[in-house]
């Protein structure tokens, strides 16, 4: 599973936790303009906009995950296993593979709105980056400060939605995601009134009841709903440390604890990272399931005419701070 979510204080953020029984080996890829992108049909880009992300390094090829570029544009991919279907490769469109989506995008949009448009010329294809990597089944949040987008291609044709809410998890489909939020539209922050019955004294009896029926387990549904309800609640203030603390709480309320999924005998999901970009910063804050203390990559850091890759593997030790 995995949840992503967007967050607008002074600067514009978006993050997403990656959880899974197993890591890839991911590290934070900063890819500067000149690095040639080849791009399975489209030939090799040589100038573009440069990002920064979470990605598998295959042989020096960033295979991203989640990323955001130099403009203040983010996206990110997250499973959407049984409901993504690629199409064939086509002569009316330009064909984009899985695997390179997120590149292909950020090499050349600067905002949603160009996304946008970018998407209606392309024709996303199922080919696999190698034997070993087969094609993922993904879709995508596509966000910048002024909107936010989802991409699913299934079987039925390739849909771009609006994404008022600015979260997204995995199944179902986006748009059931939205419908099911129907169910909640009474919850709040405040604490309730009693609506149950005037013949009854019930009681406040405790903080926090403005919301209770959002559910509290793992299931994709209901991680939406909470992280969407505690996203749109949120309250903070702009700096950029306290925008980052809200942000890693916003995504704190779906993190997954082991051994609280069981997806195999003794096999447990875990968040493995939890990431917070700062897009229009180009920094890239993160945390792993060890490593709570949040660690940040600036793209600025790097020289971003360079032509290679350059990427650090995630800090994975706690350091703890002692007081006395
Ligand atoms: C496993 C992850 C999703 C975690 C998740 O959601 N787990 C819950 C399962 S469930 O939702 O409950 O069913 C996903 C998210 C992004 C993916 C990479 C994207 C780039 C690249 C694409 C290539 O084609 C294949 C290799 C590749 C490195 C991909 C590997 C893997 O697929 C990654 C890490």
């Amino acid at each position: 599973m995995c949840t992503a979510a967007t967050y607008l204080t002074k600067d514009f953020y978006m993050g997403r936790t990656l959880d899974y029984e197993f890591s890839y080996g991911e590290e934070i890829a900063v890819m500067p303009r000149n690095y040639p992108i080849h791009f399975h049909y489209a030939g090799v880009l040589k100038q573009h906009y440069a990002m920064i992300g979470m990605a598998h390094m295959a042989d020096g090829y960033p295979l991203y995950y989640d990323a955001a570029n130099e403009k203040g544009l983010g996206m990110a991919g997250l499973n959407f296993v049984g409901n993504a279907a690629y199409a064939e490769e086509t002569k009316e469109k330009e064909n984009v593979a899985q695997y390179e989506f997120i590149p292909w995008i950020l090499s050349r949009c600067a905002t949603v709105e160009e996304a946008k448009a970018a998407l209606g010329k392309m024709n996303l294809t199922g080919i696999s980056f190698s034997d070993q990597l087969p094609s993922a089944q993904l879709h995508w949040i596509i966000a910048d400060k002024n909107g936010c987008i989802v991409v699913e291609s299934m079987k039925d044709g390739f849909h771009v939605y609006d994404n008022p809410a600015g979260v997204l998890t995995n199944n179902p489909p986006f748009p059931q995601q939205m419908f099911l939020l129907n169910q909640y539209r009474n919850l709040s922050p405040k604490q309730p009134e009693n609506q149950f019955s005037k013949e009854l004294p019930l009681d406040m009896y405790s903080r926090g009841m403005g919301a209770l029926g959002l559910p509290g387990d793992l299931s994709s549904t209901s991680r939406f709903a909470r992280v969407a309800f505690t996203k749109l609640n949120s309250q903070s203030g702009d700096t950029e440390e306290e925008s980052v603390s809200q942000f890693f709480h916003i995504l704190g309320s779906v993190d997954q604890q082991r051994g609280c999924c069981e997806v195999a005998e003794g096999k447990y999901e875990i968040t493995i990272y939890t990431s917070c970009c700062n897009t229009s910063k180009g920094i890239y804050y993160y945390t792993t399931y060890e490593n709570p203390q949040i660690t940040a990559v600036s793209m600025h850091a790097e020289d971003l005419e360079g032509m290679e890759v350059v990427s650090y593997p995630m800090l994975q030790k706690t350091e703890i701070r002692y007081q006395n």
